[in-house]
This record gives C-alpha cells, sequence and structure tokens, in this order.
C-alpha cells in the first residue's frame, strides 16, 4: 500500500476579506489520479496552490510527499501547470524545454521523452506564439513532466481540448500513475470524473465528497456525476 502523498487537515484560506477554504481534509493516495471538482470559483485552484506552497494566508496543516507544503526540498519534486501557458512565446517548444531542463538540472535527453509525452513532437520546433492554445497547453505540460515529478498538480489542464487529446492526455495520467507518479488533476467538466481513480468534490470552499466515482454515484442514486453533484448538494442543504 502507497503512503499518502498530500494530507491536508483543517484547511482555512483568506483571500481578500473572505474566507474562500473553510476547513478543508483529505489525503491523496500515492500513485493515483485524483480529480478537483467543482464550480467556477469555488476554490480549486486556490487548494492548488495551497498545496504547491504558493498561497498566502493558510491555516490548518498540509503534508506534501512528506513534507509541510512550500518546503524547499519539494522544489523538484512537484510539477505544476497553471491555467495560464507558462511557456514562453518567443522560443520553439524544444528550446522552452531545454532552457526549464537546465534551470530544473534536468537532462536535455528528457526533452524529447516530454514532447513525445504530450504529443508535440511534430511541431517540436514550433515557436510557441504559432501554436493553437491547446498546444500551448500541451507545452506547458510537457515542461511540468520534465525530470518525472513525484506528485504533478494540473490545473484545468483539458480545458479547450478536442475529445481525442482529452482522452489521450488522461490516459497519459493514468501511465504517468502507473509508474509511480501521484496526480491531481482540476477540472469543472464533470464528465472527466469518471476518469478519475478518486473524486475531491468541492461547493463555495467546503469539500463536499471524497469518493471513488463509482461509490459516488452509487450513494447518490444516479449514474449521472453533475446529478450525483446536486444531490449532494441537496442533502447538505437538508442537513443544515
Ligand atoms: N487574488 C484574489 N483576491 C481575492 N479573492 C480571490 C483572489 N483570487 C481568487 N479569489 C476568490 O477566491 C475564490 C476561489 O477562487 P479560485 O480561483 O480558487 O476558484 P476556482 O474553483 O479555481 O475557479 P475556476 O474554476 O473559475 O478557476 C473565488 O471566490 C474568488 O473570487
Amino acid at each position: 500500500m502507497m503512503k499518502n502523498a498530500v494530507s491536508c487537515r483543517d484547511l482555512v484560506v483568506v483571500r481578500g476579506d473572505r474566507e474562500v477554504l473553510r476547513g478543508v481534509g483529505f489525503d491523496i493516495r500515492g500513485g493515483s489520479v485524483t480529480g478537483l471538482l467543482g464550480p467556477s470559483g469555488c476554490g480549486k485552484t486556490t487548494l492548488i496552490r495551497a498545496i504547491v506552497g504558493l498561497q498566502a494566508r493558510v491555516t490548518g496543516d498540509i503534508s506534501v510527499l512528506g513534507l509541510p507544503a512550500g518546503a524547499p526540498k519539494l522544489r523538484g519534486r512537484i510539477g505544476y501547470v497553471t491555467q495560464e501557458p507558462s511557456v514562453y512565446g518567443d522560443l520553439t517548444v524544444t528550446e522552452n524545454l531545454r532552457f526549464f531542463a537546465a534551470v530544473l538540472g534536468v537532462p536535455s535527453s528528457d526533452v524529447e521523452r516530454v514532447v513525445e509525452a504530450v504529443d508535440l513532437t511534430s511541431h517540436a520546433d514550433a515557436r510557441v506564439d504559432q501554436l493553437s492554445g491547446g498546444q500551448r497547453s500541451r507545452a506547458s505540460l510537457a515542461a511540468a513532466l520534465l525530470g518525472s515529478p513525484e506528485l504533478l498538480v494540473l490545473d484545468e489542464p483539458t480545458v479547450g481540448l478536442d475529445p481525442v487529446l482529452r482522452r489521450d492526455l488522461w490516459n497519459l495520467f493514468h501511465e504517468l500513475a502507473d509508474a509511480g507518479s501521484t496526480l491531481l488533476v482540476s477540472s469543472h467538466v464533470m464528465d472527466e470524473a469518471s476518469r478519475c481513480d478518486r473524486l475531491l468534490l468541492m461547493r463555495d470552499g467546503e469539500l463536499l465528497a471524497d469518493d471513488t466515482p463509482q461509490d459516488l454515484l452509487l450513494s447518490a442514486g444516479t449514474n449521472d456525476i453533475e446529478q450525483a453533484f446536486l444531490t449532494l448538494i441537496e442533502r447538505k442543504a437538508g442537513a443544515r
């Protein structure tokens, strides 16, 4: 049994004058693909930023790969892809990745592997500002894969991608997990839920559910994840 890659307890985050995470707690098992789902503004990015150690005004405990979130020793062990492309427009895909490999101290031989993994080999020599939005986000993903980090945290990596590419990326996520990486993938597209080993369902700064997709559907008595989400909201409102 693999250990937990991430453990959060009593997590509270204040942004502006609002508590945008309100007492969140969960564990993410190593070597799994966990989906972080919930409507726009519910706190997914804030939670991700807290896990990777970039969020201010965090209280509670977050342990990441056995260390406190944000510990300097975690650098290089976590790959993080934001919603904004993190690659330079005036460099080619390969030039970008060689640059990031050098910064990370990863051998440049790794560049070819990650370009292939995100299916950008045919555009390896194209300037990033001449790529489509989806290709650009895959270039950012390739950068995060350099050095095979133990934890990959991906904020909405499939936005704007066509169904074939989305399926291929989800397959890649599972291959990476099978090889031992842990992935936390946020999405507000509920139909991506079935592709995850486990789901964290958020709403309004709180965790509504932490379960497998199958058990979530079973307990909500539906085969539609969106409906399950609504049922959970109604049950929670009824319990108040
Ligand atoms: N810089 C900020 N200052 C104050 N409040 C913020 C800031 N950034 C985000 N928020 C608020 O924090 C809450 C959570 O935002 P967050 O970006 O974590 O949501 P999200 O679930 O990732 O949304 P989306 O799916 O739209 O990206 C929102 O209500 C948002 O308005």
